[in-house]
Order: C-alpha cells, then structure tokens, then sequence
C-alpha cells in the first residue's frame, strides 16, 4: 500500500494548505450562507455533528473523501464486518462489531458464524443479572448483593467504567458499581472501607487474567473476603469473572461455572460490548445494556452503508487526518458539556492513543508521517477556568472536540441552559474570536483613556479561527451512548486504515511491564544496583525512606 503522503490526493491537499489557511474561519462564514448545512452531519433523529467551523472547504473535503477511497477504505470497512486479519501481529483478527449484531446475524470467524456464540454469552449475562437483581443470588450470609466492585485495567476498566458513570440517571437496580484499576492500593482500599463483604460481589475483568494490577487487586480482595466469610467455600458467590482465559480464571479459584467469556477477536479497548460490559448490566440493568449495543449497531450500519461525504466517523477521521498530517495540528481536546462524560476523554485516550499511537506501516517499515494525535479533555464548564485560556490566546493551536445534550435528565432547567450556552459561547469564542477593533471599542465604551486603550488592547484581543467541533445529541440516553462510543471507535479505524497501521495491537506498552517485574524483585530484595544509574539512585533513596 502506497503511503498516504504519496498519494495524489494528499499530494493536491498539501497544495491547498497555504490558500485555505489563508482563509479565516469568519470570513468563510460570510461568503457561505449555507455553511453549517454544508457541514453539519445528521445520524437519525438524535445526533448532529456540526463540522462547519474547521479550516476546510468543499474541496478539501472532496480530495479527503477521494484520498479515502485510494487508501481502499471501503474495502476496509467492508473487512471490519467480515473475518479479517486486521491485527497481524498478534494474529487475530478485529471483530468487536459482532458483539452488538442483531441474533439473526452472520459474521463467520475461521468458518463459523461467531453471532450465535455472542448472544449464548449474553443470554449468561442477562440470566445472572436477573438472579442479582431478583435477590437469588445470596452472599456468605444470605443476604442479596448489594455492591458489585469491578476489577479491571484498561480496556477492562474504562469503558464500562465510563458507561456506568454516564448513564447515573439509569441506574435503578438497587446496586451500587465501583471499579478498582489501579497498582495503587489506595483505590482498593478506598472502596472497600465503605463496604459489607456480606453483600459484595466482585468482577474480576481481564482478558488475559494476567494483568499484575488486576491479579494484585483480586488477591488482595479475595483475602479481605475470605477474613470476612472465614471459607473458601463462600468465594463463589462473591467472585465471578471475565476474559478469554478459562485456565487462568480456575486456577485462580473462580468456578468455571461463574466466567463470562468473550473472544480473542475482541480488542481490550473494543470489549464493553463482550462481557466485560457486565458491570454495566448490573448497575443498568440488562435492557439498557442491550439498548447501548443496539445504538452501537446503528452507527455501525452508518458507517457501511453512508456515501463517505455524510458518514460521521469517516468525516471526522479524514477531518482529523487534514488537521494531523496536512495543518499540523498535533493534539485534539474533547469537552463533554455533561458532568455525566466525565470518564469520557480518559476512555478515548484508551481508544485512539493505544490504537493509533504507532511509528511503523502494517509492513514495519517506519512512518513518513505523523499518526495518532495526543488525545486528551475535562468537561465542561470545569475546563473554561483552568486551561481554556491556552486554547483561547496560547500559541499551541488545539482543535477541539465540544460534545452537548439538548435535554438534561436532572430537574435544574437553568443548569442545563446555562450549561448549553456556555458550550455554544466557547465554540464561538474559539472560531471567532474578538478583534482588535471590538477590543478597543469596549474599552472606549467603558470610558478608557486612549493610553489605556493602547496599553490593554493586545492582552484582550481573541484571535479566533481556532478549529473546532459542536456534537449536539438530543439527550444521553443508554442508545445514544453506544452510537457516540461506536462513532469513535470507527473514528480511530478509519484513522489506522488511512495511515496504513496496525490500529489493533499495543506492543509499546510490554517493556515496561518487563522492566517493571524486575523492579518489584529488587524492591522486595533492597537491591540498588544493577540498573542506569538514575533507576539505582532512586532505588537507594526509596529504601533509605521506607
Ligand atoms: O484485560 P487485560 O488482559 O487485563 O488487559 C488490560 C489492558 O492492558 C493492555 O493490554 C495494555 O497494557 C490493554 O490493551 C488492555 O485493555
């Protein structure tokens, strides 16, 4: 596959570069009536992805849709809903969009249909949260569950972790879901002080079952139950889990009777449809949790069947694909205007950072070109008072990804216009900006001498023409949440397809895991030497204060 920087469309928009940058975003708004028709996108009745205030025109547009089809997206697309063996290196393919495949569904995995497994393993699901929920299923003690503590990292984390954050107003099934990730016992420690190992149900989520966070925290778990129950024989009906690894799940103690599987084909930052969403079953309740899977299944079927001008995960690749390879733009923000999506930027920091975040071609050969950008977001209105000032004047220009919903599930009307508004204010702020005349004018009218006038006005001019995005759903619904988590998820593929990478494997997270095995030895053994000599400098100073 030739690289996207030869290819003639490319080439034609690298020589578009300097004129459309010549081209202010206010003043492509004046000479374009119709620009927010031009390019606002629509899924259904409940999203609208507002792309109008980003340094392109029609014809960039069209060269991106054409590079599209040189790099053989469709094909691409078409292989995303088939067997395909899109992570060679690990060789496995990517099949994630079979977990939310409607029953009658067929996508065949080395010649057999993989849908009817996915819909056993959630028929499993459905029938243990119905014994949870019901109160079937008793603790040591006799008593129902109450809460169910996940423990998971990564893909087996954050997804279901940001799900269950996000749908808060939905949760009505009497659980309470915590998740537990982190190397740091703090956080375990943290969610177990407030909890009745009588009523406690753990989820140890992991793919491999050999992550050390998530071993290290089962045990510790499984310990602090076992001090509370006093038998091994009460483990089963406080710990059940999840992953790929039946082995490992039985050796661990947990009752093969008790794992919920999901499959090879299923990427860790692809899994919250598989049974690692069982936490948000639990919290949600099944229904809503096949409601997510369905809103998923639309943008899938978005993504194969709409022309690349409207497809909304195609457009907003190749647009990050012009901002990235072509503008030079290096980072992108996301700010959810909900306090719901709070989750939401560290989960997409998962999906296209560990996904696109690569330095060699699906051949190995180094990259002639810039890939994944740095991902990163807080919610609005929290982030406009802390770092929205370098977005507004600081010299590093930051496209920016604003995310809003039109209804609000709590009561508090003036919240949610205020909340919207503020949202709308930033977008325009970011494009438009204040000139140098508005400025002075302000402060004339305000009663500035002409001195002060001269003196304040270059702090207070707003440059605009800043890119940015506006993602307008009509409220967060467990259906409208898949299609948004489905839209990245497609975002990032198209993305890898267009830089010819591997977006499915993770090797550049392995050394450290290595390097630090050897570090917990010599931790545990006060070895301080053997290492740089910055690693044996720090080791000596951690044991002189432990
Ligand atoms: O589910 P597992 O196997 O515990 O892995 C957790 C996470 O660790 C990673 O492999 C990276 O270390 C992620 O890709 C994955 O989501």
């Amino acid at each position: 596959m030739t690289s996207l920087v030869r290819q003639p469309a490319f080439m034609a928009l690298q020589q578009l570069k300097q004129k459309e940058q010549a081209i202010s975003l206010a003043q492509r708004f004046a000479a374009e009536s119709n620009r927010f028709e031009q390019f606002s996108l629509g899924f259904g009745e409940q999203l609208r992805v507002d792309l109008s205030r980003q340094h392109w025109s029609v014809e960039v547009r069209a060269l991106l849709c054409r590079l599209a089809h040189d790099m053989g997206l469709k094909t691409a697309i078409e292989a995303l809903f088939a067997d395909n063996r899109f992570n060679h290196t690990e060789g496995r393919a990517a099949l994630h969009a079979a977990l939310r495949m409607p029953p009658g569904a067929v996508l065949e995995h080395k010649g057999e249909n993989v849908v009817p497994k996915v819909h056993a393993e959630l028929a499993r699901i459905q029938a243990f949260c119905q014994q949870v929920h019901s109160g079937d299923w008793r603790g040591f003690s006799g008593q129902p569950i109450r809460d169910v503590v996940n423990i998971g990292i990564g893909g087996s984390d954050l997804g279901p972790a940001m799900v269950v954050e996000a749908l808060v107003p939905y949760q009505d099934q009497g659980l309470r879901a915590h998740f537990v990730s982190n190397m740091d016992g703090a956080q375990l420690g943290s969610v177990l002080a407030g909890l009745n190992p009588a009523t406690t149900l753990f989820v140890i989520s992991s793919k491999t079952f050999t992550t050390d966070e998530t071993m290290t925290n089962a045990r510790a778990a499984r310990a602090w139950l076992l001090a509370a129950c006093g038998s091994e024989q009460h483990i089963a009906r406080h710990f059940v889990a999840v992953s790929t690894n039946t082995e490992a799940v039985t050796a661990f103690g947990i009752d093969e009777a008790n794992m919920f599987r999901f499959w090879s084909w299923v990427g860790g930052r692809f899994s919250l449809w598989s049974a690692i969403g069982l936490p948000i079953a639990l919290a949600l309740g099944f229904e809503r949790f096949q409601q997510l899977l369905a809103g998923a299944h639309a943008m899938d079927e978005h993504l194969r069947h709409t022309p690349f001008e409207h497809n909304i995960p195609v457009q907003l690749a190749l647009l990050s694909i012009w901002n990235i390879n072509v503008l030079g733009l290096q980072s992108e923000g996301v700010f959810p205007y909900s306090q719901q999506l709070k989750r939401f930027p560290a989960f997409l920091q998962q999906l296209n950072m560990e996904s696109n975040g690569k330095g060699v071609n699906n051949a190995g050969q180094p990259l002639d070109h810039a890939t994944g950008p740095v991902v990163w977001g807080e919610v609005g209105t929290n982030g406009q008072h802390a770092f929205f000032q370098l977005l507004h004047q600081g010299s590093v220009v930051v496209p920016a990804e604003f995310i809003g919903f039109a209804r609000s599930a709590y009561p508090y009307p003036e919240h949610q216009r205020k909340l919207l508004a503020n949202m709308l204010a930033q977008a325009q702020a970011m494009a438009f900006g204040k000139s140098r005349e508005q400025v002075e004018a302000e402060l004339a009218a305000e009663g500035y001498s002409t001195e002060a006038i001269a003196r304040l006005a270059p702090y207070k001019v707003m440059p605009g023409n800043r890119p940015c995005t506006v993602m307008l759903c009509d409220e967060l619904s467990p259906y409208n949440l898949g299609a948004l988590i489905a839209m990245y998820e497609h975002k990032t593929f198209v993305q890898g397809v267009l830089w010819n990478i591997n977006s499915f494997d993770q090797w550049g997270v392995e050394l450290g895991k290595k390097l630090a095995a050897k570090l917990i030895d010599d931790l545990a053994n006060g070895v301080t030497d053997g290492h740089d000599s910055a690693t044996n400098g720090l080791l000596a100073q951690i044991k002189h204060w432990s």
